[in-house]
């Protein structure tokens, strides 16, 4: 309590940018890491708001400070499970830490068909993980993707949408789909005890989890799958990746529907300059459609 008010706070260093190499000379491969690290402290420093007594702060200075102290080989989720539970171990104040990371996608270089030693090269989109340690060891951890861009050419549709004296979008079976997917799931984990020893079972779990998302958007190669709107291919992949796998207890995604309107040029003189044939588009960003929805367990699975 502060003066008969209650005061939720928090305080933390955002942007801290940390990359590591690990040599590994013996194994024919260096191993780096670009990250984007976010630090938030709960801690009982009330004194420093109500009355400029500092002496109880963790200044955010350190926090960067220990994002930068290396490690061994470790995923991103795992690091950030460390260091967030540095924060609210190490300090008596602290009673939990929040550790949010964006990692770059360095890949590997493939050289003449083999992987080189030390060369990488930047792909598209980032890995992401959100952890939030107590004191006590309980734990939330999440795991995400951010900047998936995918697209399809054919195969999406988007029909019977309520029709009134706004509606001028003609229903259609024969649509463009892209969108750039942002999802999060979050672990069935909730504690520290809890954590899987391999520590690259986050690493293989987000490769899984792309790929079933990715699947479940394109359908077999050949023929693809119909989809009838982007909530219907998004429930569908969430759907995937809880029947998929059990330890994620729920998964939220965001997928704008980044339009590429048909071209159809004409004038007077010239009427059908471009008529439209399934064949050119103005790709646009601006407006959009914003979907999203968070999928999770229910409790009834007794
Ligand atoms: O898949 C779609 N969902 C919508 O909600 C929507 N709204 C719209 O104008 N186009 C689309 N497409």
């Amino acid at each position: 309590m502060a003066e008969g008010f209650k005061l939720d706070q928090k305080h933390g260093k955002s942007r801290v940018r940390v990359s590591r190499v690990w040599r590994q000379p013996l194994s024919g491969g260096d191993a780096i890491v670009e990250w984007n690290v976010s630090v938030s402290l709960f801690s009982d420093c009330l004194p420093a708001y109500t009355s400029g007594d500092n002496s109880a702060i963790v200044a955010t200075d350190s926090m960067k400070n220990t994002a930068k102290e290396c490690s061994e080989v470790v995923s991103v989720e795992v690091f950030a499970i460390i260091l967030a539970r540095h924060f609210s171990s190490f300090y008596p104040q602290v009673s939990a830490a929040e550790v949010k990371i964006v990692e770059k996608p360095w890949e590997r270089m493939v050289v003449s068909g083999r992987p080189h030693s030390h060369g990488f090269k930047l792909g598209s989109e980032m890995h992401t993980t959100e952890v939030t340690a107590k004191k006590c060891g309980a734990l939330s951890l999440a795991s995400g993707i951010q900047q998936l861009s995918l697209l399809k050419t054919t195969m999406s549709g988007f029909e019977e949408f309520v029709r009134d004296k706004y509606t001028l979008l003609p229903e259609t079976r024969e649509r463009m789909m892209a969108t750039e997917v942002t999802t999060s799931w979050r672990y069935t984990y909730d504690h520290v005890s809890q954590i899987p020893p391999d520590p690259f079972c986050f690493t293989e779990r987000y490769k899984d989890v792309k790929k079933v998302l990715e699947e479940t958007f394109f359908g077999p190669p050949d023929t693809g799958v119909y989809s009838p709107s982007v909530q219907n291919t998004l429930y569908l992949m969430a759907k995937a990746v809880l029947n998929r796998f059990q330890d994620i207890a729920s998964i939220h995604l965001r997928m704008p529907n980044l339009h590429f309107l048909p071209v159809n040029l004409s004038s007077k003189e010239n009427p059908t300059m471009v008529k439209f044939d399934n064949d050119v588009y103005v790709p646009t960003d601006e407006p959009h459609g914003t979907i999203e929805a968070t999928l999770s367990r229910t409790m009834s699975k007794m």
